[in-house]
């Protein structure tokens, strides 16, 4: 399907949505419309919470606090002040600017410093319990527990109100809807699948989450102003932990991640709930609970997923969810060679592509690594070698983070990381491959390597490219592994050596100019790792990368190294050419597993053979 017709049937799918809201006075009676605007508004904020938890992960309990910011602005503006278009409009400035103001700082608090998914939720937890205390001590500014009633507002009939909340309903979907499905949408699921990798691939995922937080938190708002307008009635409990919750369980009920679910989830739950609450007083919240319970239990994915899934299900013809290899969406196209230096904003200069000097790593009282000094130019393989527990992955850590070391500097392309995440670190020109195939196993391969590039290319918030442009190194391995004719399969899908591939092609789409491999051909069949071999050999000689390698097959060492540095016991034992480590007595001795306490204190030999300059 082309880009334009899949925004026009979306398109399309929102006009009749329009329809059936304009129908809707016409069909219904006027306590269901009058039900059913409250129901709309609510549905609005349960989309922000499957935004937040469906797609980006983040587990909120909070979202009613920007739905009582917008409510209770309009309440005190025009409790307080006359009614005025001037006024409303201040009231609705007021309210989203409260609820952008709220969400910075929750966000700030709940996403910044890799704090935990747990951690945010938690905050997200304390957010309306602190929000409700504070209206109920707010005394007659807020009207305490009572809240604030009889307020005059915008004289509207109850359908205007209706199509009011339904249009922004429908619009708010419409907008997720077209969002989620964007390049930059994908970016939400990359970060909930695995933000580790994100962060190794240079994206700010602190930055991507507020940035959602506080559009959540505007929509809110907006929902939240409508309905005080509508209601002219704003109580404490708007705010408070037992609707944030309820938006919980609309949203799981319906089917996180399907964005319609929640919103059917929300006016289906609150549309009936209104009806039970009438009729049976007393039990209709047990009612809810246990469909809830049943919901869960029987169906995880929530309601929607299973009423799709549901006439193939019936005809047998329902596959797994995500074992399905997706029509390729994206056409690769080799990146015209560019400036890498200028790209990475790295001059590399006639200095060592990477220096480490004093590097030090202790976790407690156990030092990891000590003392460690060497440097590594471009168009240099250097190997680190060494026993298990040696630090060789501790070292790769510390270079690809700021925040990794306890101790030391560490250059790269002229720039000291300092203390910095490993997004900047990125930025500096540090590529990184993890020793266990890091990917996003539900995406596609196609995907995944878009999500690599999202650094060089603002992904768009609306449309989805065609065409995804690689730079040669990644494009040589996907031509070499084969890659290229998996674009459509999900990554959980691909052989362990295709994973190994895909993301080194991840780390090239980069174009660093230090590339960190620990333990690429781990688990890889013998031509697979000849391949991978031949690869690493191209792009140090090739495209002049200074490759730092981690790797226990000293076979496939001595065949591709420029140049070997021995780790033993956290510290650097030898650091010399691949002939001068053969022949060491000491590497023998480490490797045999004798004399340790003697080799840890050895004094090591300088630079080596490849002798760098300063
Ligand atoms: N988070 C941690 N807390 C405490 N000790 C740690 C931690 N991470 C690593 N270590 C210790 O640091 C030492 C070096 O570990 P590291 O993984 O860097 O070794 P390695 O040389 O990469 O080993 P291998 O070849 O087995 O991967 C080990 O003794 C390990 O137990």
């Amino acid at each position: 399907m082309t880009e334009s017709r899949r925004l026009s049937l979306i398109l399309a799918a929102a006009v009749l949505a329009l329809a059936a809201i304009f129908a809707g006075p016409y069909v219904l009676d006027t306590y269901s419309v009058n039900v059913l605007t409250r129901s709309l508004l609510y549905a609005a904020v349960a989309l922000t919470v499957d935004l937040l938890w469906g797609y980006l992960g983040i587990l909120t309990f909070g979202q009613s606090v920007f739905f009582a910011c917008g409510a209770y602005a309009a309440g005190l503006v025009f409790t307080h002040m006359d009614f005025t278009p001037g006024n409303a409009a201040l009231a609705l400035a007021l309210g989203i600017g409260a609820a952008v103001f709220t969400a910075a700082i929750v966000g700030w608090l709940a996403f910044w410093h890799g704090a935990s998914a747990l951690y945010a939720s938690v905050i997200t937890l304390v957010l309306p319990i602190v929000a409700t205390q504070l209206l109920y001590s707010g005394g007659t500014f807020t009207g305490s527990s009572s809240g604030l009633s009889g307020f005059t507002s915008f004289d509207l009939s109850t359908e205007a109100w209706f199509w009011l909340a339904g249009s922004f309903l429908v619009a708010m979907t419409t907008l997720a809807y077209i969002f989620v499905q964007s390049d930059a949408g994908r970016l939400l699921v990359a970060v909930r699948e695995n933000e580790q990798r994100c962060k190794y691939l240079g994206l700010n995922t602190s930055r991507l989450k507020i940035r959602v937080y506080l559009a959540c938190a505007v929509i809110g708002a907006v929902a939240g102003y409508i309905y005080a307008a509508y209601a002219m009635v704003v109580a404490p409990e708007l705010a408070g932990f037992v609707f944030g919750t309820e938006l919980v369980i609309w949203t799981a009920l319906g089917g996180r991640g399907t964005l319609l679910g929640p919103v059917f989830g929300a006016l289906i739950v609150d549309y009936e709930s209104a009806q039970l609450s009438g009729n049976f007083p007393f039990i209709w919240q047990l009612i809810i609970g246990t469909v809830f319970v049943l919901v869960i239990v029987a169906f995880p994915r929530g309601l929607l997923p299973m009423v799709f899934d549901l006439p193939r299900r019936l005809l047998g013809l329902v596959r797994p969810r995500g074992d399905v290899a997706r029509p390729a969406r994206v056409a690769l196209a080799t990146l015209a060679t560019l400036d890498a230096a200028q790209t990475q904003g790295a001059e590399v200069g006639n200095g060592p592509a990477l220096a480490v000097t004093g590097v030090a790593k202790r976790f407690g009282s156990l030092t990891v690594l000590d003392g460690i000094d060497f440097k590594a130019r471009a168009g240099e393989l250097v190997s680190l070698v060494g026993p298990n527990g040696a630090g060789k992955t501790t070292l790769m850590r510390c270079i690809a983070d700021g925040a990794e070391r306890s101790a030391g500097t560490i250059i790269v392309n002229g720039h000291d990381i300092g203390s910095r995440p490993p997004e900047a670190c990125v930025a500096f020109g540090v590529g990184r491959k993890f020793q266990m195939a890091n990917v996003f196993e539900t995406l596609t391969v196609a995907e995944c390597l878009q999500i690599a590039r999202a650094r060089h290319a603002r992904p768009s918030l609306w449309r989805r490219a065609n065409i995804l442009p690689l730079p040669e190194a990644a494009m040589h391995v996907i031509a070499t592994t084969g890659l290229d004719r998996q674009l459509s399969t999900p990554a959980h899908l691909l052989s362990h050596g295709l994973k190994q591939a895909l993301e080194l092609s991840m780390v090239l789409a980069l174009e660093p100019r230090v590339l960190l491999l620990d333990e690429p051909t781990a688990g890889l069949t013998k031509t697979e790792r000849m391949q991978i071999g031949a690869i690493l050999i191209d792009l140090t000689k090739k495209q002049g990368l200074c490759v730092l390698l981690v790797e226990h097959d000293l076979d496939f060492v001595r065949e591709i190294s420029s140049r070997v540095i021995v780790l033993h016991q956290g510290r650097i034992v030898l650091d010399g050419s691949v002939e001068e480590v053969v022949a060491s007595e000491l590497v023998k001795q480490v490797y045999a597993g004798s004399g340790h306490a003697g080799i840890a204190h050895e004094t090591a030999p300088k630079t080596g053979g490849q002798e760098v300059p300063a």
